[in-house]
């Protein structure tokens, strides 16, 4: 652990592990408050590749702080062994723990999809694409605000330069990853409306039993609604669904697009598009 770190805080107990880093909640004796540190074992990571990963989350995560539902990044300490990121704590259960749990109402997906939308739109302004949108991601504070996390497979994107590289999470990674093809930040909306789906229907639109037969299912891209799951949803949700896990990127909506929804703007309530008021 840096002596600078421990200088300024004090670690607390483990509360996470990942591939690469610990997690440990840490308090502040100068601002009073909790947080958690992110420690990452420089010796671990084999190759170049995943070192450069873990120095660009760090300045990814900077280039989008300032939204309320972006994990803040507060401090960066780095020495020869081991990078540490002081980060906003959540100790609330994450998505994944909740999808787990039950289906969502459509109140509900649309007060976590909005939040959600707001942090992916604030992203994509600053020019950052998250590339693995999954509810393990989407982590809750104590006072239950949506936190958007894990810079680790984000890039910089705009200038003409087109994203490259297969990055995501089977079930939530878009067709134009797998297919190989340079891609834009709408891969973040389609994530995004795999999620939505899950939340109101309790299992993904694109299934298989192993990663590659995901990848074949989310290829063919045949979104369906099945009645036994959905004869309860509001045409209003799946259309916006439609709109979000479109194959045609040019027809695909962007984070704005979804934000002006009005599934979104009424908070779930709109039964039809043509019940607005
Ligand atoms: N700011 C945070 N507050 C509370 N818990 C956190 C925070 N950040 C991460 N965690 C928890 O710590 C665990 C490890 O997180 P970490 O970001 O290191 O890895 P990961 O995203 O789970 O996996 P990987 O980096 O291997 O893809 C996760 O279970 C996560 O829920």
């Amino acid at each position: 652990m840096s002596e600078a770190l421990k200088g300024d805080y004090q670690i607390c107990e483990e509360i996470g592990r990942g591939r690469f880093g610990t997690v440990f909640r840490c308090f502040s004796p100068s601002s009073g408050d909790f947080y958690a540190c992110k420690s990452i074992d420089k010796r671990l990571l084999s190759d170049a590749i995943d070192r450069e990963c873990l120095e660009k989350e760090a300045k990814l995560m900077q280039a989008v702080s300032g939204n309320p539902n972006v994990l803040q990044i507060y401090e960066v300490y780095e020495d020869e062994d081991s990078l540490h990121m002081v980060l906003e704590l959540c100790s609330s259960p994450d998505l994944f723990d909740r999808i787990s749990k039950r289906v969502f109402s459509e109140t509900e997906a649309a007060a976590v999809m909005s939040a959600l939308m707001e942090a992916v739109a604030h992203c994509h302004r600053r020019g950052v694409a998250h590339r693995d949108i999954k509810p393990d991601n989407v982590l809750f504070d104590d006072r239950n605000r949506l936190k958007l996390a894990d810079f680790g497979s984000a890039d910089f994107f705009g200038d003409g330069r087109p994203l490259r590289g297969i990055v995501g999470t089977p079930y939530y990674v878009a067709p134009e990853v797998i297919a190989g093809r340079d891609y834009n930040e709408k891969v973040d909306v389609w994530s995004a409306g795999v999620i939505l789906y899950i939340m109101l229907a309790g299992i993904p639109p694109f299934y298989g039993d192993s990663a590659a037969e995901i990848f074949e299912a989310v290829l063919r891209g045949n979104l369906r609604f099945p009645t036994r799951l959905f004869h309860s949803i509001s045409p209003t949700a799946k259309d916006l669904i439609r709109r979000m896990l479109c194959k045609d990127v040019s027809r695909r909506f962007s984070a704005e697009q979804v934000l002006r929804h009005p599934w979104i703007t009424s908070g779930g309530t709109v039964e039809s598009p043509i019940d607005l008021p």
